[in-house]
């Protein structure tokens, strides 16, 4: 037994070893105070002069590591009875080096206790057997996207959205993805048996390659219902569904919106210490139009009675209240703030302000616009100033989390409902008239200086080529600059992607799929799609009733969608002669089994599960006598392998992997698994992640998929054929597959 570990009790984090991103490679010594950001946030009183201190100091503090329970309900229930039931009873009151550090623990406001966090040294991680295994664990499950890393303060946005799986969803910045995957989630949360949900979440990023990054974070999800939108979020095109009876394509709105916009990200000083060193007065000054133009734009997409919430990971009342009270305005009472006091009510939050100061770039305050002296320097707008109505604004209604109230980060997040129309007064000339004032005034601009246009229409415009400074989930703050826009895409006339072509009921390969897996005759087969025109179908997508009814626009060429559909069925070119040459994709095989009949299904046990998992390509000969004839008669081609582990024999008895920490098998829902059936072998057609997770699941020991085993070497059915004398497609097609979606260009952040 020693002292319980806090890193509060530790105080000041003091200076410590960091690497500069904006300098060089090398590592220095970070201190963490800004006499600049100390002095900036006491003049907001953000909190009373007695708590200021504790405010202050937890600021320095390293955050705790936070994750999230992914997945459906079920699923996702099994993995947090796994944590809570089979980890932390092992990992209370374990010392190392004389520190005893709190078990994991649910976050208390995130609810069924689907959201966690822990705080441990890294010695005890290091020397700990059971923090060990329990690190192994997150790591398999983050993997395979069971669990996923996420601030706890940036579970909050979806929460509030209140989101149910009829809504319709617009996520305006998503990248990377974190809070689309909790949206998506929640539109499946109610999945019926054989129904595909009718919700719909359409997530956009202005940034192309980090919109691939949220099409990497969400492809675990197969959700069918997604469409992933690149677009600046100012100009999101009005959207339209495909004609109905009377030839009409009707305008649509969206019964949910988020807009967690851009921002200086000053509140991840804890997560991004680098804030510490770059925090300037400026900082917030060229954000504040882009997010005011984009909460405009949300709420002009939102339906009436519909609720959107804006969020940010910024202090600064400038990126905060003075957006909230600027769109309040605009909405002239067709827009109120919700009082969400009595949702999620573990949560511990501060009123949103009421009152708050601009400062100019060298850090003195000026009182208002008119003020403003003509050598400030930067672009000043009016809006970034306290309304003369800001008492009856209701802007305490706004949250404010605050780090140390729950020893989080820190964050913003206004919710707003839609109760009438929004109709901007004379948007252009007002801003137009701004932007002049405002420009007389901005005689100078430094390097730094990111340019603001003011011209707001409905086309409202932001500067392109500038520095964003753009919170990353995961990751340090970054600095991105981003492209300029061409005249085109900048009204919304978009370049021309593949075709989404919707395929026929009576085509060959639908039929002939429909046939081979026993499609059930409810099933929608007019959702599949491909994307290549004149080509023999590769790869066949699903998408929802939704996702079809939009693609069927007549306006379609106005939306820029780089990804969209469940990878369901790809076309395998094998030497072995088959029925049918598609196989299942195990991205696709979770939404699709319910549909298949018995007929391409085989039962199988733990024991066949671990010969595939620890031999490249097992042969019919290494399985057990009794199943030979019924392997050896199982017609070639792709089939599912089903595992129940309620019958299995051992399944009480403790997992293997956990032997000596009493854990039992923790494996419970059935599974299936796409499975290649060559004429005298098998290859379970997992990627190396799916297989290690399996793996680990069922407490055996796996080999990696076979290309890795042959000379690491990527895999395909060619090759597999000469190294086996067989022709079975290389587990690792699975994933790596060329496909005609554009494919993940950027590495995901790291998770785990
Ligand atoms: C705070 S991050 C979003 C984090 C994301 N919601 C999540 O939970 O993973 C802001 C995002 O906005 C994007 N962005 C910046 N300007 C934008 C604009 N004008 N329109 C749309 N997205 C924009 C950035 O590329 C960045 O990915």
């Amino acid at each position: 037994m020693g002292k319980r570990y806090s890193r509060k009790n530790k105080g000041n984090a003091g200076p410590r070893k960091e690497r500069d991103a904006n300098t060089s490679s090398t590592y220095h010594e970070l201190v963490r105070e800004n006499a600049m950001l100390e002095e900036y946030y006491k003049a907001q009183k953000l909190v009373s002069e007695e708590e200021w201190p504790t405010f202050w100091n937890h600021l320095k503090v390293t955050l705790p590591t936070t994750f999230r329970i992914t997945g459906t309900r079920s699923h996702a229930a099994e993995i947090r009875d796994t944590v809570k039931n089979a980890f932390v009873p092992h990992l209370r009151d374990i010392s190392v080096d004389g520190v005893i550090a709190d078990p994991p623990r649910p976050l208390a406001w995130y609810p069924d206790e689907f959201g966690w966090h822990f705080d441990v040294p890294r010695t005890l991680l290091k020397k700990s057997a059971e923090y060990a295994k329990f690190h192994s664990f997150l790591v398999a499950e983050t993997e395979v996207g069971n669990i996923s890393r996420q601030e706890a303060v940036s579970m909050i946005p979806p929460l509030l959205l209140d989101v149910k799986p009829q809504h319709w969803v617009m996520d305006m910045c998503a990248a990377p993805g974190s809070k689309t995957a909790q949206i998506i989630e929640m539109v499946h949360a109610n999945d019926q048996p054989k129904q595909v949900p009718t919700g719909l979440i359409l997530a956009n990023d202005s940034d192309y390659k980090r919109s691939h990054m949220l099409i990497h974070q969400t492809k675990r999800l197969q959700s069918p219902c997604l469409m992933v939108t690149n677009h600046d979020a100012t100009m999101m095109p009005t959207m339209k569904l495909a004609p109905n009876k009377e030839g009409e394509s009707v305008p649509f709105e969206f019964d949910r919106v988020l807009a967690d916009v851009p921002c200086s990200g000053d509140a991840t000083l804890r997560k991004n210490p680098m804030v510490w060193k770059n925090w300037t007065h400026g900082g917030a000054m060229p954000l504040h139009q882009t997010q005011v133009s984009i909460l405009q734009r949300g709420v002009q997409l939102l339906k009436v009675g519909g609720r959107i919430v804006y969020s940010t990971c910024s202090f600064n009342p400038m990126e905060n209240e003075a957006v909230v009270a600027e769109i309040l305005n605009r909405a002239n009472g067709s827009l109120e703030l919700v009082d969400v006091s009595h949702e999620l009510p573990e949560l511990k939050r501060r009123p949103g302000l009421s009152d708050w100061k601009v400062f100019t770039r060298d850090g003195k305050i000026v009182d208002k616009f008119e003020d403003v002296p003509a050598d400030a320097g930067g672009k000043f707008i009016a809006s970034m100033w306290p309304p003369k109505n800001a008492a009856d604004l209701h802007l305490e209604r706004c949250l404010r989390i605050y780090p140390h109230l729950q020893d989080t980060g820190g964050f913003f997040v206004a919710v707003f409902k839609k109760t009438a129309p929004f109709v901007v007064p004379n948007p252009g000339r007002a801003a137009a008239a701004a932007a002049r004032v405002e420009q007389s005034k901005a005689s100078t601009e430094t390097e730094e200086t990111t340019k603001v246009e003011a011209t707001e229409s409905t086309t409202d415009s932001i500067s392109t080529g500038d520095k964003h400074k753009l919170d990353n989930e995961e990751g340090e703050k970054e600095v991105v600059k981003k492209p300029r826009m061409s005249r085109a895409e900048r009204f919304g006339v978009v370049r021309k992607e593949e075709p989404f072509l919707f395929l026929d009921n009576n085509n060959a390969d639908i039929q002939l799929i429909s046939n081979f897996y026993g499609l059930d005759k409810e099933f929608p087969t007019d959702q599949f799609l491909v994307r290549s025109e004149g080509e023999k179908n590769k790869t066949i997508y699903f998408v929802s009733e939704a996702v079809k009814s939009i693609l069927q626009s007549e306006e379609i060429h106005r939306l820029k969608v780089v990804n969209t559909g469940v990878r369901t069925f790809i076309r395998q070119d094998t030497k072995t002669p088959t029925d049918c040459s598609f196989r299942v994709n195990s991205e696709g095989i979770g939404m699709m089994r319910q549909f298949f009949s018995s007929a391409r299904v085989l039962s199988v046990q733990l024991p066949e599960l671990t010969i595939l998992l620890q031999n490249p390509y097992p042969k019919t000969s290494q399985f057990a006598e009794s199943l030979q004839e019924t392997l050896t008669n199982w017609p070639s081609g792709c089939c599912l392998f089903e595992f129940d582990p309620a019958l299995e024999p051992n399944k009480d008895e403790p997992n293997p992997r956990w032997e000596g920490q009493g854990i039992t098998g923790f494996v419970k829902g059935k599974m299936v698994f796409p499975v290649w059936k060559a004429n005298v072998s098998f290859n379970l057609l997992l990627n190396k992640e799916e297989r290690r997770s399996l793996a680990m699941r069922l407490g055996i020991d796996c080999v990696d998929a076979p290309h890795v085993i042959e000379g690491g070497a990527k895999g395909t059915a060619a090759k597999a054929a000469e190294t086996t004398d067989d022709s079975t497609p290389a587990s690792e097609d699975v994933s790596t597959e060329a496909s005609p979606m554009p494919v993940d260009e950027v590495e995901p952040e790291a998770t785990a």
